[in-house]
């Protein structure tokens, strides 16, 4: 069962910002700052976190697949951030809505003072009715000795996100309509699944990785967000980004996709 939203994450990944042949899929992008705009102006506290850096990097340049070198990745980060985020403000400033900017790495929520300054500026950006857009902060982020500054994926990083702010619900958007029995992409006799209220090892096996060309994590990255979500009693629920007017239906409270949590 749904529970009633107020504060939410809404994860979107990068299979549902790039198109198949590469391209930005525009149409996502213009439709979810649409709902987004929509659902802030009737007082919901909504934050973004948008994947899509690398993926807006290699359609910027023109570039087919994505390189294997870290410098490489880290650069194409750079450049597509900057223009993911010039959609992003044009789009939300159309439904006269105000975005901001949060590039994070994974030290900055695990030392005290500096996860305290980001829920902060997030809770301060709330209060002024402007949505954050959340994403890593790719272009530095590196493990090196006992310095950890990655987050595993958008998944991971979402769930920590969600949680530090005390959402009630974490919404992630993918290229799939819920979670199957089986990767439907490649087994055509799929079945959804519509609630996990706990997490068990049937379910864990049903999940595995991404068979998309510019998706990550796949499902398993999806069950750990969701695993860490329900550790801290709240709430998941993962649906098709394709339509983001979607999102209207999960705060009336109708199910859609996988419910995750009790
Ligand atoms: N049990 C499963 N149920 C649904 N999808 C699955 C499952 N196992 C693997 N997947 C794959 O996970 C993909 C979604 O993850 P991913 O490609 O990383 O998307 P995103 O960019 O939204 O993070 C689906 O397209 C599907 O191919
Ligand atoms: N931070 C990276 C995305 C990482 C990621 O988890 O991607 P996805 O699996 O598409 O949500 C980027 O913006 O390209």
């Amino acid at each position: 069962m749904t529970h009633k939203i107020q504060k939410a994450v809404v994860k979107i990944g990068t299979s549902s910002l790039v198109l198949p042949n590469g391209k930005i899929n525009l149409r996502t992008i213009d439709q979810l700052s649409f709902v987004l705009a929509t659902l802030n102006n009737q007082g919901y506290q909504l934050i973004l976190v948008s994947s899509g850096a690398i993926g807006v990097g290699l359609a910027s340049l023109g570039l087919k697949d994505r390189p294997a070198e870290i410098a490489q990745q880290q650069a194409l980060a750079s450049i597509g951030q900057a223009a993911l985020m010039r959609i992003y403000s044009q789009r939300f400033l159309d439904y006269q809505t105000h975005v901001a900017q949060l590039l994070l790495t994974r030290d900055v929520l695990t030392y005290p003072i500096s996860r305290q300054h980001t829920l902060n500026t997030i809770n301060t950006l709330l209060q002024q009715n402007v949505i954050p857009i959340v994403n890593e902060n790719d272009p530095v982020s590196v493990d090196e000795l006992d310095h950890y500054t990655t987050f595993s994926d958008n998944d991971e990083l979402s769930s920590q996100v969600a949680v530090a702010i005390d959402a009630d619900e974490l919404i992630i958007l993918s290229d799939i309509d819920a979670l199957y029995d089986k990767d439907p992409h490649k087994f055509s006799d799929a079945h959804i699944i519509k609630e996990v209220p706990v997490l068990t090892p049937e379910i864990e096996n049903a999940a595995s990785g991404s068979s998309t060309r510019f998706g990550t994590g796949g499902m398993v990255t999806k069950l750990r967000a969701a695993a860490t979500m329900m550790q801290a009693g709240k709430q998941m629920i993962l649906c098709n980004g394709r339509d983001p007017k979607i999102l209207f239906d999960i705060f009336d409270g109708h199910t859609i996709g996988t419910h995750f949590g009790k």
